[in-house]
């Protein structure tokens, strides 16, 4: 695990010197957006337009940010539009790798050994940590985003006139309301696990515990009336907390040691999660071996053994009986 400076890797681990113990996460370092008719998005420059077959994207199975990605590809009806290159779960010495005896599909476009490859091929002398996923660019052979929440509403409505899928996970009457569920859920959870398993002091590692389960003790009082966070209908704030809840069992609750509980302990919530895998199609994008090589095996400061563990038995396909609530 490292990092590119001025283009070179360099092979170390998360700096929490600095901040009290605290895993800090840097900002992506690519803003641009892919939109209907090539102008400007939000942040970062045009010239980027929705075309078939003109996007790829880089993901890691095991990775809750690129997931939501490959759930958005699915759900949109953009599987024939943007194709995809598979990075290892193995994040070592290099950082990720396309090394296809460890589970990786290579690299698809350039046969790359290493994800940071790609970066360098997109900014010679980039600066910043190599993460998936990496929206690439085949005709201008650079990174439109490495941020998982701009490519997730890119995918939303980019391609609409290509694809005629209306499915709408942003919809402008609940915007203000998913913005404040994604706020308090992205510091809590999503990153709530990370700086709860990446802390390096004690305090660190336990106010952080804390907020996650206060988090979660939320998060089921408002399923338990809810049908989804946002009320009766599922929303881009409900997949960008599916990707945690799917991993927590096997990976948070024993790696990272968010260990209070366990969702299954969690009635609303674990109903909940087994109804968003049984969506058609989201089930193919979960791959628990990934998911456990990844976090086990890659983070030896954590797990030195490296030694990945068996459990937890889990069936995400048993009823979720969520059609009551
Ligand atoms: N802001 C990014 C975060 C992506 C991210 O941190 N991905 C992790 C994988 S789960 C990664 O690639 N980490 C490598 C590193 O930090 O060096 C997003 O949401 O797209």
């Amino acid at each position: 695990m490292g990092l590119l400076i001025e283009g070179k890797w360099h092979d170390q681990w998360y700096e929490t010197k600095n901040s009290k113990g605290e895993f800090v996460r840097e900002q992506a370092g690519f803003r641009h957006w892919i939109t209907s008719d090539g102008r400007p998005g939000p942040t970062g420059e045009g010239r980027f337009r929705a075309e078939p077959g003109r996007y790829h994207l880089y993901v890691s199975l095991a990775c809750p940010w690129a997931h939501r990605t490959l759930i958005f590809r699915k759900l949109k009806g953009l599987e024939d539009l943007i194709t995809v290159s598979v990075v290892s779960p193995h994040m070592l010495e290099q950082g990720w790798s396309f090394d296809r005896e460890t589970g990786s599909t290579g690299d698809h476009l350039y046969g790359s050994e290493f994800m940071h490859q790609i970066y360098t091929r997109a900014q010679a002398d980039y600066t910043g940590r190599v993460t998936v996923p990496v929206l690439w660019d085949k005709q201008q052979q650079t990174i439109v985003s490495n941020e998982s929440s701009e490519i997730i509403r890119m995918f939303n409505s980019a391609f609409n006139d290509l694809t005629g899928n209306e499915c709408d996970l942003w919809p402008e009457l609940l915007r203000d309301e998913i913005e404040e569920l994604n706020s308090w859920i992205y510091e809590t959870v999503n990153n709530g696990v990370y700086r709860s398993g990446f802390a390096t002091t004690q305090d660190a590692y336990e106010h952080n515990v804390k907020d996650l389960f206060a988090s979660l003790d939320r998060i089921e009082v408002i399923l338990s009336h809810n049908r989804y966070l946002a009320g009766a209908k599922l929303t881009e704030a409900d997949w960008r907390l599916f990707t945690t809840l799917i991993r927590f069992d096997a990976v948070y609750h024993g790696h990272f040691k968010c260990n209070l509980k366990q969702l299954r302990e969690y009635p609303n919530i674990s109903g909940y999660v087994r109804e968003l895998y049984q969506i058609e199609g989201v089930a193919e994008t979960v791959n628990m071996e990934h998911i456990k090589q990844h976090y086990y095996y890659s983070h030896d400061m954590i797990n030195p053994t490296r030694i990945v563990p068996v459990g937890p038995e889990h069936n995400f396909d048993a009823p979720h009986g969520r059609e009551a609530i």
